[in-house]
């Protein structure tokens, strides 16, 4: 069966690092990969774009291609964007289909900071988004987690719904959204950073200019 991965985020507004990672992602996986928008992400400040803001931007971002696609649950949601909730809610659609939560290798180091972080290794499979031979050590409770469920292969992530953790060796950029906030809100146009479509629209910015 085809996995299914997901790609949480801010996505305050999603760029090209995000977007070329997950297509990696989903080449390496054969995979779908859903992107989605977190409502109000646990870890961090309120998004600066609304809700409807950022889907309008990630819409016109995901435009002219079938591999990505966009889900959008967790603004329905009330409360924190809990990822375990989402696994949830997925699995009791989804059935025994393979399923992937894609994080990038910083993130991943901090998962036992996560709501119910033990519980995501049952719901779904991991892939940890890395820098090709980087190497980031894990605190000693989540690599006891960890250990003995790497593998190295994707066949070993189609022979089971949940439990397995990949590496998956990805090209980094370095672009983050803070950046790009604050490029829009000195009247900068950080055109090749985001996809370009989003320059056709100048309304699609414009809750990130002051
Ligand atoms: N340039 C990038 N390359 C690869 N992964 C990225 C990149 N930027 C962010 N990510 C990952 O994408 C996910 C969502 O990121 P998020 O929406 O917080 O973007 P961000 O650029 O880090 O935002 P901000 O600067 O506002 O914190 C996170 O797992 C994050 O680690
Ligand atoms: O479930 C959690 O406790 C949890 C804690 C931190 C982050 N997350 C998810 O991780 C994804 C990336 O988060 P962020 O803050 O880097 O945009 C996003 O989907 C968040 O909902 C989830």
């Amino acid at each position: 069966m085809k996995l299914l991965a997901i790609f949480g985020g801010t996505f305050d507004p999603v760029h090209l690092g995000h977007l070329s990672v997950a297509w990696e992602a989903a080449e390496l996986l054969d995979a779908e990969v859903r992107l989605l928008p977190a409502g109000m992400p646990p870890h961090r400040d309120a998004p600066v774009a609304s809700a409807a803001q950022r889907v309008a931007i990630l819409r016109v971002a995901l435009r002219g291609q079938s591999r990505l696609t966009l889900d959008t649950r967790e603004l329905d949601r009330a409360g924190p964007s809990f990822t375990i909730d989402t696994l949830h809610e997925l699995r009791a659609e989804q059935g025994e289909r393979p399923l992937v939560l894609l994080i990038g290798a910083d993130a991943f180091a901090n998962l036992a900071t996560w709501h119910r972080w033990r519980e995501l290794f049952q719901a779904a499979h991991i892939g940890v988004l890395s820098r090709p031979g980087a190497c980031v050590a894990l605190p000693d409770e989540l690599e006891r987690e960890v250990a003995g469920r790497r593998v190295a292969d994707t066949a070993s992530l189609r022979a089971l719904p949940s439990g397995k953790v990949i590496e998956l060796a990805v090209t980094p950029l370095e672009i983050s959204a803070t950046r790009i906030r604050e490029l829009l809100a000195a009247g900068r146009d950080p055109r090749y950073l985001l996809p370009g479509g989003l320059f056709d629209d100048p309304g699609l910015l414009a809750p990130y200019r002051h």
